[in-house]
C-alpha cells in the first residue's frame, strides 16, 4: 500500500493520524532510531525525518537507516531543501511554502530535488505548506510571511489555494517548540474549507495531551509532534498518551 494511502486509511478509520518527527541534526543517527522504536511501539503511525538546518545529506541517510532497522512503519521525508532527501525513506511530502517570499521554497527547491526523487522512486505526497505565528526557525530560514494566528481566513485561502492547484495535504504549522499550537479556530475553519478528501497535518507546539485532543477536536487529520518526543525520558509512554488523546 503507498504511504498516502496507508495514511488517510488512519485518518479515515480512526479519526487521527499520529506522526512523530525525528530531526537527524538533534541526536545520533543510532538515538534516532530508538527514539523511532519507542515512539512505534507507543502506536505513532509513521515517522517524518527533517530539520530547519543541519539535517541533510550523511546524518540524514543514517538516521533513516538506523530507523528502518527498528521499525516497520513507514519513514517520510520532510525537507528543508534538496539535501533532505534520501533513497532510504517511503516517502516524501513534496511541498511549496506558499507563504515564501523566496521562490527557492516555492518552487526552485522543488525543480532540483524532483529528477532526484524520480530516480530514487520515492512516493510523493504533494503538500502546501503554510507556516504560522510565530513560526519558530522554520518561519525564518523559509522566510515566510508569516500567516498571523488570529486571522484564520487567511490559512483558509491559502489552504484553499494550494488544493485548487492540485495539492493534496495542507500543513499548518505553528514552528517547532512553538509556545502554543496552531488555534482551534484557525484548523477548525481550514478543515471545513478543504473538505474531507484533503488532509490536514498540525505542528508546532503540541506538547500535552489537551493541546493533541484539542486540535483533534478542531479538525486536525494528523498531529505532528517533535519537541516533546525528543525530550520526554519516557517516549512510548509519551506518545500512548497523545495517540489516546487524538482517538477519544
Ligand atoms: C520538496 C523539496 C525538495 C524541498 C522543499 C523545500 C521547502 C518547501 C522547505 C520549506 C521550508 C523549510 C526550511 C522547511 C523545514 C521543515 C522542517 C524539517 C522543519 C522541522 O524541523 P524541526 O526539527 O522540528 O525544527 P528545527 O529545525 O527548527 O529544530
Ligand atoms: O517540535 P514541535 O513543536 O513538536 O513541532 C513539530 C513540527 O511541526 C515542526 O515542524
Ligand atoms: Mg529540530
Amino acid at each position: 500500500m503507498k504511504v498516502e494511502e496507508y495514511l488517510n486509511k488512519i485518518a479515515d478509520e480512526k479519526g487521527t493520524v499520529h506522526l512523530t518527527l525525528i530531526d537527524p541534526a538533534s541526536q545520533s543517527p543510532e538515538e534516532g532510531g530508538d527514539i523511532a522504536y519507542e515512539a512505534a511501539c507507543g502506536g505513532t503511525d509513521a515517522i517524518m525525518v527533517g530539520g530547519s538546518t543541519g539535517a541533510g545529506g550523511t546524518v540524514l541517510d543514517r538516521t533513516i537507516v538506523e530507523i528502518k532497522k527498528r521499525t516497520s512503519i513507514p519513514v517520510i521525508l520532510f525537507p528543508a531543501n534538496v539535501d533532505g532527501i534520501s533513497p532510504h525513506a517511503d516517502a516524501i511530502f513534496f511541498m511549496s511554502l506558499l507563504n515564501s517570499r523566496d521562490v527557492n521554497f516555492i518552487t526552485t527547491s522543488q525543480m532540483i530535488g524532483a529528477p532526484i526523487v524520480y530516480k530514487y522512486n520515492i512516493e510523493t505526497i504533494s503538500m502546501a505548506y503554510l507556516i504560522v505565528e510565530p513560526g519558530g526557525t522554520v518561519g525564518w530560514v523559509g522566510d515566510a510571511r508569516l500567516i498571523p494566528k488570529n486571522k484564520p481566513e487567511l490559512a483558509v485561502a491559502y489552504s484553499l489555494a494550494g488544493k485548487y492547484m492540485g495539492m493534496h495535504y495542507t500543513y499548518l504549522e505553528a514552528g517547532s517548540g512553538a509556545d502554543r499550537p496552531i488555534t482551534p479556530e484557525m484548523i477548525g475553519a481550514t478543515k471545513h474549507a478543504l473538505g474531507d478528501h484533503n488532509k490536514l497535518i498540525v505542528g508546532g507546539g503540541i506538547r500535552t495531551v489537551e493541546d493533541a485532543r484539542e486540535c483533534a477536536r478542531a479538525g486536525a487529520d494528523m498531529i505532528v509532534t517533535g519537541t516533546v518526543v525528543e525530550e520526554t525520558g519516557d517516549v512510548r509512554t509519551k506518545v500512548e498518551e497523545l495517540i489516546t488523546a487524538i482517538r477519544e
